[in-house]
């Protein structure tokens, strides 16, 4: 017998994309929910990053949030300043982040996005209001409230239920040597976890530069990312190391973009992958796009599943991350 030679790789033209829709109908066989499991399984453990069909969420919801950023965009600088992140209060880091905070890798000029930042309302008077990623949201004075402040919390409330359901999937697709309870994942979105939601704005960059990037190569903290990009846009990408190429993820109608963390990734000994992922910057058009994160309940110790034994507190675990990538801002943080 000759010996059985590697084919070359080559990369993917796009992520596959599960509709999860069977997962949640209960009129839906059992073969057809583990199907969905399977299918998120293969897509986590190979490129953590999926598109999400059947995900149950309106247009008009995520019509509106995406209207949503772009209110907040125009309004002039000095109104945007108004509800600064150094404004919000302690280390709760919510409200307007500015362009060119964040820098995530050595020799890359800062991330061009601006974003506002909005997570659990958790009440100032609360013991815990202005520890790490807690506290009261910002609110800009010139949107009302039902054409902001409403539907911004209703999206995120939508988004938490939806969290919830991906981690039931994740949980029931884990190896089953593990020997884990289907359940085992819910605790990450239980009581009050942290879940920023960002509105992004990438301007358009008169003056390209190849160090230049909307947001830099990097992986996200959390757990999980659920992301809403505008149509007809592009420039997010996705590394895929076998063939170690960028994958284009363009907007695709009617779908979310999930992709997984490093929360995720540690608290599944690497079994769910968090992928290094990046926009590049157009030279002509906005791009606007509403990431949600599920960085999970701070308190949380989460004890690798595999049995390893290595432990993770899942708010310092992000503190530390973020700290790491804004050498100014997040000074306020430590
Ligand atoms: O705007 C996007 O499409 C992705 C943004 C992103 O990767 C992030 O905010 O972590
Ligand atoms: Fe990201």
């Amino acid at each position: 017998m000759g010996s059985i030679e590697k084919i070359p790789e080559t990369a993917p033209d796009a992520i596959p994309t599960v509709d999860i829709s069977a997962f949640t109908d209960p009129n839906a066989s059992a073969q057809d929910k583990q199907a969905v499991v399977d299918a998120v399984r293969h897509a986590c453990t190979t490129y953590g990053f999926f598109y999400l069909a059947g995900h149950g969420v309106s247009t008009e919801k995520r019509e509106g949030i995406l209207n949503c950023a772009k209110k907040f965009f125009e309004l002039p600088m000095e109104e945007r300043m108004d509800v600064w992140i150094g404004k919000s209060m302690g280390k709760s880091f919510r409200g307007y982040e500015p362009p060119g905070i964040q820098t995530h890798q050595k020799g890359l000029l800062p991330d061009i996005k601006e974003c506002f930042i909005i997570g659990h309302e958790v009440p100032a008077d609360h013991p815990d209001a202005g520890t790490f990623s807690t506290g009261p949201n910002l609110w800009p004075k010139a949107l009302k409230d039902e054409e902001f402040r409403a539907p911004i919390m209703d999206y995120q409330a939508t988004m938490l239920d939806l969290s919830k359901t991906l981690l039931k999937i994740l949980a029931r697709g884990l190896p089953k040597a593990w020997g884990h309870s289907p359940d085992v994942m819910d605790q990450f979105a239980e009581n009050d976890p942290s879940m920023p939601m960002r509105l992004l704005h990438y301007a358009p960059q008169e003056i390209l530069d190849e160090r230049q990037f909307g947001v830099g190569d990097h992986t996200d903290f959390g757990g999980i990312a659920v992301l809403l990009q505008e149509l007809n846009t592009k420039g997010l990408e996705v590394w895929y190391p076998p063939t170690e190429t960028w994958i284009a993820v363009p907007p695709k109608a009617d779908t979310y973009v999930i992709n997984m963390g490093d929360m995720m990734q540690k608290w599944t000994a690497g079994y769910y992958r968090s992928a290094r992922h990046r926009v590049i910057t157009s030279g002509t058009s906005h791009r606007y796009s509403v990431p949600w994160f599920l960085n999970g309940q701070l308190k949380l110790r989460c004890h690798a599943l595999d049995g390893s034994g290595v432990e993770t507190v899942v708010g310092e675990h992000i503190r530390q991350r973020l700290i790491a990538t804004m050498p100014e801002a997040g000074k306020a943080l430590q």
